[in-house]
């Protein structure tokens, strides 16, 4: 497989090995000592998560405040412009994003550490979209960014997505920082 280091600490780009022949294509979405070498990821995952949206949802951008999860993130049907941004006022990219497009056709995998907010916006007419977590969800403990933060600047693929009632109402960065401080 192929990894490739992206401008945030810990996130990765995965090209897993793709066998195609006249069948179709076998590849191998996971392997824990494959992963932990040529990867980096040293966390297990104990969660994995499955969701189906249509053309034009965004879903984000999300995290938990203090049990952060890392995410294996993949697309087995579609295709999404997924983002992760890092929201760690002590960090050197603090602010940052990136943004990869990952597809059934590209194959590309994202590996999100904990303590980054990551969400995606849709592409195709419909995608399914899958996750390893390396911590159990916990609904207490959910938080978000804005996804139109102007402090972050994501160029999203459209201007008015389809959101959850909660991902309309999340603080942008300025705000979310001083309410993890607790000085508002
Ligand atoms: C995330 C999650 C949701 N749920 C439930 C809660 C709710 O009733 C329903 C839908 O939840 P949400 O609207 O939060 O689903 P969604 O907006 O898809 O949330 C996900 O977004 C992406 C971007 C992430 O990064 C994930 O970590 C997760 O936050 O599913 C679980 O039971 N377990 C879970 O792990």
């Amino acid at each position: 497989m192929n990894v490739i280091q992206t401008r945030l600490p810990g996130v990765v780009i995965i090209e897993p090995r793709v066998f195609g022949d006249h069948r179709g294509f076998f590849l191998e979405s996971f392997s824990a000592e494959r992963y932990k070498q040529d990867a980096g990821i040293e966390l297990d995952f104990v969660q994995d998560n499955h969701s189906r949206s249509v053309k034009g949802v965004l879903r984000g951008l999300h995290f938990q405040k203090n049990h952060p999860q890392g995410k294996l993130v993949s697309v087995s049907r579609g295709a999404v412009l997924d983002v992760a941004v890092d929201i760690n006022p002590e960090s050197a990219t603090f602010g940052e994003h990136v943004a990869v497009e990952l597809s059934d056709d590209n194959h590309r995998q994202l590996y999100i550490p904990p303590g980054y907010a990551h969400g995606f916006c849709v592409l195709s007419d419909t995608v399914d979209f899958s996750y390893k977590c390396t911590d159990y969800y916990y609904p207490e403990d959910e938080a978000g960014l804005a996804w139109n933060c102007p402090e972050v600047g994501i160029e999203w693929p459209v201007e008015t997505p389809a959101l959850s009632e909660k991902d309309q109402h999340y603080p942008g960065l300025s705000e979310l920082v001083n309410q993890l401080k607790g000085t508002s």
